[in-house]
């Protein structure tokens, strides 16, 4: 044991997971309508040409997670929160800073690319050998999987034909049936009706217990005081807050009122 882990092992402190170190995210958007149209006139754009927009989503976000973390992600729409989430995963990447992480952080919902013209049997082996199961993993969890998509005999047809709420609900099932050391919920993507929802938040629960850190994004205050121990508050693209959760969101609830 070196000197620092003898230190932490001393403080009973816990291993980092996630390091967000300075992120900048940007996205660039082509504007169209009225105003776009203006503003383009105005710089004598060649004709053809369209306007590009820069969207800073992220501004310079910094924190670091730790083993046994729950951390509550909160801010009003469009201040960044999923941004956040799909950098962590790895889905967006930093113009500026980084992001190191113990494994790979699995986000909820969306990390199975999963293939249309595929039955939904076909796509549960795929998306489950995606997620590093082994083929034997996969065939002990499938039956637990079609079961907690609740999508009956449709899992025989191919997934092209599925209702987007029924291909979702397979995703979710899929995502969550692995456990991972670093698990992102956004809430965003969970869908279904209160029946299916009721069976994805006991499934969070237990990934939560399973898991080294959760992260979970949700407009429920609820949720986040029931679900986490820790808060981030991002805002404009910037951490406003970072603490035990009940003390963000009650300062979040007080900006918002
Ligand atoms: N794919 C994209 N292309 C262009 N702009 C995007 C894209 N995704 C997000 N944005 C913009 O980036 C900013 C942050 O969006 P993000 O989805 O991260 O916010 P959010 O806090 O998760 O919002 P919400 O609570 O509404 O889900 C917003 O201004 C949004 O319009």
């Amino acid at each position: 044991m070196g000197a620092s882990e003898a230190a932490s092992a001393a403080l009973g402190t816990s291993r980092p997971t996630v390091i967000v170190d300075d992120v900048h995210v940007d996205y660039q958007v082509y504007a169209t309508g009225k105003r776009a149209r203006t503003e383009t006139r105005a710089l004598r754009r060649p004709t053809g040409m369209r306007e590009s927009r820069t969207i800073h989503a992220l501004r310079g976000v910094s924190l670091t997670a730790y083993e046994g973390d729950s951390i509550g992600v909160v801010g009003h729409n469009g201040s960044g929160k999923s941004t956040l989430m799909r950098t962590i995963a790895g889905l967006s990447a930093p113009v500026r800073g980084a992001v190191y992480a113990d494994g790979q952080p699995a986000l909820l919902g969306v990390n199975a690319a999963l293939i249309g013209d595929l039955s939904g049997e076909r796509n549960v082996v795929l998306g489950g050998l995606a997620l590093g199961m082994s083929r034997e993993e996969v065939a002990a969890r499938y039956d637990e999987i079609v079961d907690f998509a609740g999508i009956g005999s449709a899992i025989d047809l191919p997934m092209a034909t599925y209702s987007s709420g029924m291909g979702a609900r397979l995703r979710f099932a899929i995502a969550a049936s692995a456990t991972h050391r670093v698990l992102l919920v956004d809430e965003a993507l969970a869908v279904g009706d209160a029946a299916f929802r009721q069976r994805s938040e006991s499934r969070i629960k237990e990934l939560r217990d399973e898991a080294g850190t959760v992260f979970l994004v949700s407009h429920s205050m609820g949720t986040i005081r029931e679900t986490c121990t820790r808060g981030i508050w991002i805002d404009h693209g910037e951490l406003r807050a970072d603490g035990p959760v009940d003390e963000v969101v009650t300062a979040y609830e007080k900006s918002v009122r």
